[in-house]
């Protein structure tokens, strides 16, 4: 995957039109002259919207909560340092579930753009957002009281967007985590997409108590509440979200040091149950494929660092 994080070459700013950034209300907004763009809340440093191709990439939902009462249900929340519920008799047991990674207020950190050597002219912007054990809660602190810095990276150009986190051990003892990139993707119509490159790979089925399977399927098709962990995959082989009428990829993901993929759709009772989930129909245009470190944990010495990334192509 390149990372792209070259400033601009001098001199070419004046003559080609540049990425833009604009900030307010806790948001930030990137927009490529090509026309995408991407939005990001500092709250959770969720992103929020997508556009590429002309179109809205992610779910948000109706009654999602942008003012910071509750992590936003759709787009790209993080879940950092536990992924669910967390274990009993564990250094995350204080945490609500998911950790508090969405549920914090992240610092814009800045942006950076580059042109690709390769192509005609392709721009490509990066904005960095942080969050350190200095700026979480009371409460947080007290109940994970770890010195950490997470930078969180969310990079656009014009077929992909990619999201980047590095966590850094600032403190005198490791600890460990899980870390999970939660992204909402937007689909027509959830009957009539399909999951690839998950075949023989083993799963926790978290609707069936937690039991391990192996899926039998090329192409998954999503008939009703699904909620499991694909685990021990490549992350260099895309998972890919395709449309079952022509076969046609949709979205295509890969990852960088996340093994796991999470593939979740509430379907119709579990829609009804959330509160901040609208409308209930909504759970046919959406399919949560989330890409994570979240089988066992990630231990971190202290002084050390280490980074995970998605990349997501859209409609190839
Ligand atoms: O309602 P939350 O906390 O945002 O979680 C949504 C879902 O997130 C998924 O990642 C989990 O696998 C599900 O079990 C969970 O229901």
């Amino acid at each position: 995957m390149d990372r792209s994080n070259k400033p601009s070459a001098i001199g070419l700013g004046k003559s080609l039109p540049q990425p833009t950034v604009s900030i307010q209300d806790n948001t930030v907004e990137a927009s490529l002259p090509t026309g995408e763009s991407v939005t990001v809340h500092l709250y959770g440093a969720t992103v929020t919207s997508w556009k590429a191709n002309g179109q809205e990439q992610l779910f948000l939902s109706q009654k999602a909560h942008l003012d910071g009462s509750k992590p936003i249900r759709g787009g790209i929340p993080v879940v950092f340092p536990v992924f669910g519920p967390p274990p009993k008799d564990h250094a995350t047991s204080a945490l609500p579930q998911h950790g508090f990674a969405r549920n914090s207020t992240w610092e814009y950190l800045g942006k950076s753009s580059s042109e690709s050597a390769d192509s005609q002219g392709d721009m490509t912007v990066k904005l960095d957002f942080g969050l350190s054990h200095t700026l979480l809660s009371e409460e947080f602190r007290k109940a994970w009281p770890y010195e950490f810095a997470l930078v969180y990276s969310v990079t656009l150009n014009k077929n992909s967007l990619m999201t980047a986190l590095e966590v850094r051990n600032e403190g005198k003892e490791n600890f460990d985590f899980q870390v999970l990139m939660h992204t909402y993707l937007s689909v027509e119509d959830i009957s009539a997409v399909r999951v690839k490159n998950l075949e023989s790979k083993t799963y926790i089925d978290k609707t069936q108590n937690a039991t391990s399977h192996t899926e039998a399927s090329n192409a998954l098709a999503i008939t009703g509440e699904t909620d499991r962990v694909y685990q021990a995959l490549d992350p260099a082989v895309p998972i890919i979200v395709s449309s079952a009428a022509d076969d046609k990829p949709l979205f295509s993901i890969t990852r960088e040091a996340l093994t796991d993929v999470v593939v979740w759709n509430p379907w119709i009772e579990k829609a009804k149950g959330m509160a901040d989930f609208a409308p209930d129909e909504a759970y046919k245009n959406m399919i949560c494929v989330e890409a994570g470190s979240v089988s066992g944990w990630q231990t971190l010495e202290a002084g050390d660092s280490w980074e995970g990334a998605q990349n997501i192509k859209s409609r190839l």
